[in-house]
């Protein structure tokens, strides 16, 4: 199957590097705050480095792009000392899985140099055919990773531009689709009680779901979305960002009553809301940006995008169109992204288009 080894290599590191983030999550988290002023934990640079080191060891041709990078901690002994030791900390109990992603870091200065290793200018630069890109995102939602809601380790490969695969690792979501999604101390469900799930994809090859476990890769599941037609809008389950700032929950209410939804929609971190509709936990998920200054990263919806579409779903622009990931790093404002099923998308796109214009 093509992709084989990448599907493999890519879920065992999201697997690793979520005992990682699952184990800091457990502690009095904190945070530091970036140049663009949000926030940064120990989670999110551990799970880097161990990402990246995994990727290197099987695809060191590879380019990859990831959110974070180590001056901060070059700079800290304290924290760089504190991520060590969760990086260290965190190894699959297979031995064999383990040994397939490079083992072990050796030393902190690798570590260092595996979180620097994201910082490839990506496809906005790649000019040849078949140049390959991992987008990383070690936490997505360190909001929500910080108040105990939902985040997501997301690694998508990018060929020549386009998303072939992605991996989502959501820790706090229901392994069952019939479950409630906490929203709130959901760090103190682990495994054992039903919570964490990988969902994957591959382009032409579906969407599976296994559960995030500590091992080697879990047999998977085939997923699709629900299927919800016109008839059923009303009682769709609409899903949106916690927060405000990131996209307008003003547009979003206009957007669900001209529809006719009855219920409020369920807030959640991450692109654990791609996943969430991949699994058929909720149907339609409207992410309308509110500023001129937004200025979010495409890649940030590259393995959402892959993982909703294998499943059956429509991924676009607010007008409708295909995400145009060649625009390089920055999703542009007003675009904003909308995800449904094919069964309700015209009906959705068309709300989303009148609320816009009026
Ligand atoms: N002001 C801003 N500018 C650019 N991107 C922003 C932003 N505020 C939030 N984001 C993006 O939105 C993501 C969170 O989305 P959501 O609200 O769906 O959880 C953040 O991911 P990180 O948590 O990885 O930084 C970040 O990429
Ligand atoms: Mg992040």
């Amino acid at each position: 199957m093509p992709y084989e080894t990448e599907l493999r290599t890519a879920l065992l590191a999201l697997q690793r590097a979520s005992l990682l983030t699952r184990r800091v999550a457990l502690t009095t988290l904190s945070s530091v705050t970036k140049s663009d002023r949000s926030p940064v934990t120990v989670g999110d640079f551990g799970a880097q480095a161990l990402v990246i080191s995994a990727l290197r060891h099987a695809f060191p041709d590879d380019a990859i792009v990831a959110e974070e990078d180590a001056a901060a901690l070059r700079d800290n002994e304290a924290l760089r000392g504190k991520v060590w030791d969760y990086v260290q900390g965190a190894g699959l109990s297979d031995e064999g899985a383990e040994s397939s992603i490079g083992g072990p870091l050796k030393s902190e200065r690798d570590m260092l140099d595996a979180i620097d290793g994201g910082a490839s200018e990506g496809f906005a630069s790649a000019g040849s055919q078949g140049r390959r890109v991992w987008a990383l995102d070690p936490i997505d939602g360190t909001k929500g990773f910080l108040r105990g809601g939902q985040y997501a380790i997301a690694l998508a490969l990018l060929v020549d531009a386009k998303p072939v695969l992605g991996v989502l690792a959501c820790p706090n979501l229901p392994q069952d689709a019939s479950a409630p999604i906490p929203t709130e101390h959901a760090h103190e469900k682990g495994e054992g009680e039903g919570y964490g799930v990988l969902v994957s994809a591959v382009a032409g090859q579906g969407t599976t779901v296994r559960v995030l476990g500590s091992g080697g890769v879990a047999e998977g599941k085939p997923t699709k979305m629900r299927e919800v037609g016109e008839a059923q809008i009303g009682s769709a389950v609409f899903c949106e960002s916690v927060e405000s700032g990131h996209s307008s929950h003003d547009h979003h209410a206009l957007i669900t009553q001209k529809l006719g939804v009855t219920s409020s929609p369920v807030r959640m971190d991450s692109q654990a809301k791609y996943a969430s509709l991949a699994m058929g936990l909720a149907d339609v998920y409207l992410r309308l940006p509110v500023s001129a200054s937004y200025q979010e990263k495409i890649w940030d919806h590259a393995a959402g995008e892959i993982v909703v579409k294998e499943a059956g779903g429509m991924v676009g622009d607010v007008q409708g169109r295909p995400l145009d990931w060649a625009q390089g790093r920055t999703l542009k404002e007003n675009k904003g992204v909308v995800v449904a099923g094919k069964g309700v998308w015209d009906m959705v796109i068309s709300a989303v288009k009148d609320v816009l214009a009026a």
